[in-house]
């Protein structure tokens, strides 16, 4: 492959031969003649002229090749103690009569399918079904509440639903239909079908518009691969914004799978027969793109994971799968870590098991803090590879190559861009800062294969979102430096989007919570720093005037309304009723300042601040932010 300088100068100085190339590791029903259209930018098309099916990619095609009996998928359910292999052959099988199923639901090409699962093979069955006949599914991970499903159903339009009767959180069993079925009642758009998968930890009741998967699939002839056009969507995934309508990430065929498929080997160093194990959930990118498709498409063997890193039963559990499925490469969030270091500060349960098969471990989803990277490398003696991407992105934006080339690290930094992404640092004016000096961190366009084409149904918020602070430049939203290495430093966020045990939340969506409150006249949601989740919500509430609610109520109230709205993912635990929040003399509220406070830095009270009384009251309650919850 050459050198990562190589490699990277090749994908800059003739990007539409690099991507041609790597368009080959893919099977075409038309192959593509060119990369890139251009002609409609900002809105990029990748492979315009090629078509293809995902689905056959990820599965009949290695079933052609001969590997039918490879393990495709490991099924690892610690919470049911449950260990299911399917190999390429069978979830093959299971995928074309899923994909029978639904299009004897009248499902077809570019018709929308919302999955709402825990982690059980039939979420990936699902989804691959989906793409086997050129519909577009939309995965909503099970932590969110109804009113959050039923945004997600509103925006896509679904002709299906499809769900189970429970997931398994730890040791507790949660019902999902009457999460469901609350989405629903509370939905515009009415979905024509539910299937439901029963499980028997819960199985539920259904209605006259449920179906059950097991019957459903009985009965269905099983359906082949339909070509589709690259351009084509595979997926909507939705990602917290600023405000509480969550944006509708578009993810194409064609771009999507060269890009994963290329990612699979120069970045992760995995190829057929080799095992990845991503400790992540379907409902999130990660799970999209590494514990679905980028296994498949590199006829890899996939571990899905249904369990937590500690407590099911206990912190040894991502080293008895590592060892158990011969794990090459891990791949998790810091957070994960953060839990096993806390429950098992030495490492010992590692004693337990075989892991000389384990090359790598990969962290993203948040900062990689450097105890935890230490830590993390000194137990396992091999190399620890922070990685930082976006939902947007769909794989990763910079990481150390490891497939290409082992670049010495830096602890703190994700490394240097990979090939395809053209990383700037620029300043409030747009303008590019020296090295080491801190900015908005974007990417020149057009972004790679792979990231998104726009938002679903809503081209002006994408542009407005993304295109519209730097003229020809992607926003990623985060800030940083690059230093005169090339090494890119994320710091952290230049909006109000905050990010929970790897969990990207909208600190926005929270405060419409709050604000539903009758008792509330105005609040205010702020992350702060915490030891295990990386950061954790905090938010500060006003009454109205004549309100005589006692406050410890109120407070209670409004944990459990944003549980209720968005859902225990939000892990908001700790709102407290104040007299006043800080504003500026325009009447915006100073959430930076009140973070810093929290955080506990010496944060300057910026000279438009209203009145300084207010922090300097507010400032004790602040201070209390180190606590876990
Ligand atoms: C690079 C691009 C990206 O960033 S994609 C996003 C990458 N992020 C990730 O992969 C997420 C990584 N984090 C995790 O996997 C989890 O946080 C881990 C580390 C496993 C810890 O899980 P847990 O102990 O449940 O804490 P949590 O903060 O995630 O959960 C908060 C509350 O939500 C609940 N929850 C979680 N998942 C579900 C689910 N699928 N269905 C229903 N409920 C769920 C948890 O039980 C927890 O509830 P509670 O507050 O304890 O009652």
């Amino acid at each position: 492959m050459g050198t990562y300088e190589d490699v990277f100068r090749a994908s800059t100085e003739d990007p539409e031969h690099f991507w041609l190339k790597a368009a080959e590791g893919i099977d075409w029903d038309v192959a593509p003649r060119r990369a890139l259209d251009s002609s409609g930018a900002p809105f990029y098309r990748w492979f315009p002229d090629g078509r293809l099916n995902v689905c056959f990619n990820a599965l009949d095609r290695h079933n052609e090749a001969g590997r039918g009996q490879q393990p495709a998928l490991v099924y690892d359910s610690p919470v049911t103690d449950t260990r299911r292999t399917y190999t390429y052959a069978q979830l093959r099988d299971e995928v074309a009569a899923f994909a029978g199923a639904l299009a004897g639901l009248g499902v077809g090409h570019g018709d929308r399918v919302v999955i709402y699962m825990p982690m059980v093979p039939e979420a990936a069955v699902a989804m691959l079904a989906c793409a086997r006949i050129g519909a577009v599914h939309s995965v909503v991970f099970g932590g969110f509440a109804p009113r959050e499903l039923a945004l997600r159903i509103d925006d896509a339009a679904p002709k299906v639903v499809v769900s189970a009767s429970c997931g398994i959180e730890g040791k507790r069993v949660i019902a999902y239909k009457p999460l469901l079925d609350q989405a629903i009642e509370l939905a515009a758009h009415k979905p024509q079908k539910s299937v439901i998968l029963q499980r028997p930890q819960e199985p539920a009741e259904l209605g006259t518009d449920d179906l059950d998967w097991a019957d459903l699939v009985a009965d269905a002839t099983p359906a082949d691969c339909l070509p589709v056009a690259a351009t084509d969507p595979l997926y909507i995934l939705y990602t917290s914004g600023t405000t509480g309508k969550p944006k509708g990430v578009v993810r194409d065929c064609g771009g999507y799978a060269v890009a994963l498929h290329w990612s699979m080997g120069a970045v992760y160093d995995v190829g057929p027969g080799e095992t990845m194990f991503t400790g992540s959930d379907v409902g999130w990118v990660v799970g999209h793109s590494y514990i679905v498709y980028g296994p498949l498409l590199a006829g890899a063997t996939t571990v899905l994971y249904e369990g937590k890193p500690v407590g099911t039963p206990d912190a040894g559990q991502f080293w008895r799968v590592a060892a158990d499925h011969r794990v090459k490469t891990m791949f998790t969030a810091p957070t994960a870590f953060r839990a096993i270091r806390k429950e098992d500060p030495k490492g010992t349960l590692t004693a337990d098991h075989d892991l000389s098969g384990l090359r790598h471990l990969f962290l993203a989803g948040e900062r990689l803090d450097p105890e935890t990277y230490h830590w993390a490398s000194d137990l396992l003696g091999i190399p620890v590879i922070d990685h930082w991407w976006q939902t947007e992105t769909g794989w990763p934006i910079v990481a150390n190559p490891v497939g290409i080339e082992a670049a010495p690290l830096k602890p703190g930094s994700p490394t240097r861009p990979l090939p395809g992404w053209d990383v700037r640092v620029l300043d409030a004016l747009g303008e590019p800062v020296p090295a080491g000096v801190d900015g908005a961190i974007v990417v020149k366009l057009p972004l790679p294969p792979g990231a998104l084409p726009t938002l679903w149904n809503d081209d002006d918020r994408f542009v407005a979102s993304y295109l519209s602070a730097y003229d020809g430049y992607y926003l990623t939203g985060d800030s940083g430096h690059i230093d005169d290495d090339g090494y890119v430093f994320v710091m952290g966020r230049t909006d109000d989007v905050i990010n929970v045990a790897g969990h990207r939340l909208s600190t926005g969506s929270m405060e419409e919570a709050l604000a539903a409150h009758p008792d509330v006249a105005e609040c205010a949601v702020i992350g702060v720093a915490d030891e295990l989740k990386g950061q954790i919500p905090r938010g500060f509430v006003v009454l109205k005037a004549g309100s005589d609610r006692e406050p410890g109520e109120v407070e209670a109230e409004l944990v459990q309304l944003v549980r209720e709205r968005i859902g225990a993912v939000a892990s908001l635990k700790d709102v407290t009723v104040v007299a006043a929040l800080p504003k500026t003399r325009s009447g915006k509220i100073l959430r930076k300042t009140m973070r810093g406070i929290a955080d506990g830095h010496d944060e300057p009270i910026p000279s438009t601040v209203d009145d300084p009384r207010v922090i300097e009251t507010l400032r004790p309650v602040l201070r209390r932010a180190d606590r876990t919850p």
